[in-house]
């Protein structure tokens, strides 16, 4: 309460006791009034100040119950819940391996969005339900009839083709179904689109670029019109949006009656229900596993998915090349499976991360015993004014950069590269004065598709124009020239002197991922050892 201490401090200054005296000038009525004012200004004042210490008390009292206040940033599909699951099977992996049956849903939704995707690429709901429907947009944007059938089989297609759409017809209605599930809606989520920027769509650049801020193509749309028509995005399969509540993923006590059922516990006729629906998709899934993999593999697919520049692998949520394993009936997800499924984060979630293993035994003192508890957060545009909410009493913030997206648009306004878009955040959480003692984590993520985007022969150059073209086309260089950009944003920006903690990471990757953890871990023991002054 400076503004008010100081006007008190002033008045006090002028006069020996409080309130001061009204001025002699003034009515009895008008000095009780004056009185009365005064009075009723110290009580609010006094009750601010109480409120505030009260805060201060609450806030030293959670900080000792916790060992770190971690905070996850980044925009969509950055890979922070993927950072997060990483935690969890460090620090928990019994708790991490209990969740694993609660993916499985998640991961044959990741599958069969894949599959109808193919699906009506090859045959648009023009085709399917006759001459009033529009082309298909995305899967998300436009579904066709979910549990449509396919009456008209496309002449276009061969007769392999045809026969393999039509038996695999039947996995519209388990998208369905695990959708509303798992959403709690069969309606499918808004459109997420990240569009390739493909080079025969960039721009050339024109103007400088600053000594830290690449220059970036920014409006592919104009090269590509087909490109701002928001509604037909055809590059990629849709994604599951989950709003979550604060506490740990809300998602999966939807699931939790999976396991009421497997320990046989009650059975209400809703449960049942669900249950028969469980078992009927995974029935359905595991029948048609070939069907999936002989459409994966037809030539006229693939040449299919060429020609539309969609490149369905480098996509979150890939497992067109796990069906074997994951179709079969018995199948439980593995760590990496998990680690692969997609989930777009909605809202901020909170979770609790209690050390399982000898990270307990450590400095209790320094919060090693303690529960840490991490923030993660949705990344999407529209996202983000959620996000200063938890910067207070922060420990660390982990800041997740996908630098592979180099070439690619952002879902939300397609006109802004997705590098430059992060490179803006980072900016922005660095100059960020109430985060001025935040350890900042940079964990320039994706460094796997990066090398393969690379590796086939995208230009870094042709996107990235302050990224000369006689530089070597490489991911050490490449990432080498990203990491001193991110430097260089840092120490222009940060309000006061700090050093950064970045890595290279691949969060798929859980045992490169598992070194920087230790980092991380490292990071914060020092931290809490400095704050309780035994460093
Ligand atoms: N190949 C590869 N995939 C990754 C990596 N990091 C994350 N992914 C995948 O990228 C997808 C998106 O990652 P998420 O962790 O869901 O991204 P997010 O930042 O939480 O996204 P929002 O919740 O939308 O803000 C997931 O399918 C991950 O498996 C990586 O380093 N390499
Ligand atoms: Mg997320």
């Amino acid at each position: 309460m400076a503004a008010i201490s100081s006007r008190r401090g002033r008045q006090t200054s002028s006069a020996e006791h409080w309130p001061p005296p009204p001025s002699p000038d003034l009515s009895d009525e008008q000095k009780e009034l004056r009185l009365e004012e005064e009075r009723e200004a110290k009580r609010v004042s006094d009750a601010i100040d109480l409120a505030l210490s009260q805060e201060r008390e609450t806030r030293k009292f959670r900080r000792s119950e916790i060992g770190a206040k971690i905070l996850l940033l980044g925009q969509a599909e950055s890979g922070k819940s993927t950072i997060l699951k990483n935690f969890q099977l460090h620090f928990s992996p019994k708790a991490f391996q209990e969740q694993a049956e609660l993916w499985r849903p998640v991961i044959h939704l990741n599958l069969v969005r894949s599959v109808n995707f193919i699906l009506n690429v090859l045959l648009p709901p023009k085709e399917t339900s006759g001459p009033s429907s529009p082309r298909p947009t995305s899967p998300a944007a436009s579904p066709p009839s979910l549990s449509g059938t396919i009456s008209l089989p496309a002449r276009h297609l061969d007769d392999t083709l045809r026969r393999l759409c039509f038996s695999l017809t039947p996995l519209r209605q388990v998208e369905e179904t695990l959708t509303k599930r798992i959403t709690g809606s069969c309606i499918l989520p808004p459109i997420d689109t990240t569009v390739s920027y493909h080079s025969r769509h960039a721009r050339t650049a024109s103007g400088s670029s600053t000594s830290t801020t690449p220059f970036i193509t920014t409006d592919i749309t104009k090269e590509n019109p087909a490109l701002t028509n928001l509604q037909y995005h055809p590059a990629r399969a849709s994604e599951i949006a989950i709003r979550s509540g604060t506490h740990s993923s809300s998602w999966k006590r939807n699931f939790s009656l999976f396991d009421r059922l497997a320990g046989g516990r009650r059975q209400s006729a809703e449960n049942k229900m669900e249950a028969e629906e469980d078992v009927s998709n995974r029935r359905i899934i595991s029948a048609c596993s070939q069907d999936i993999q002989a459409l994966w593999r037809h030539p006229d697919v693939q040449t299919k998915l060429r020609e539309e520049e969609i490149s369905l692998k480098d996509q979150p949520g890939f497992f067109l090349e796990d069906v074997p394993r994951i179709a079969r009936q018995d199948y439980t997800p593995t760590s990496d499976d998990i680690l692969r499924a997609r989930v777009r984060t909605i809202g901020p979630e909170e979770h609790r991360i209690s050390m399982e293993n000898s990270m307990s035994q450590v400095a209790p003192e320094s919060g090693g015993g303690k529960e840490w508890v991490i923030y993660d957060v949705g990344g999407a545009r529209s996202q983000r004014a959620a996000w200063a909410q938890f910067f207070d009493d922060v420990t660390v913030i982990i800041f997740l950069a996908p630098i592979s997206a180099f070439n690619q648009a952002l879902a939300e306004d397609r006109s802004v590269n997705r590098l430059a878009d992060s490179m803006k955040l980072w900016r922005t959480i660095c100059s960020n004065k109430l985060l001025a003692s935040v350890d900042l984590i940079l964990l320039l993520n994706k460094i796997d598709i990066l090398d393969a985007h690379l590796k086939s022969g995208i230009q870094f150059s042709k996107y990235v124009t302050s990224y000369s073209k006689e530089k070597p086309n490489t991911v050490e260089s490449v990432s080498k020239y990203l990491l001193d950009m991110f430097s260089g944003l840092h120490h222009q920006n940060s309000p006061k002197k700090r050093k950064i903690h970045p890595h290279l990471t691949c969060a798929v990757d859980t045992k490169a991922t598992s070194t920087v953890i230790h980092h991380i871990q490292e990071l914060i023991l020092l931290k809490t050892l400095s704050e309780t002054n035994i460093l």
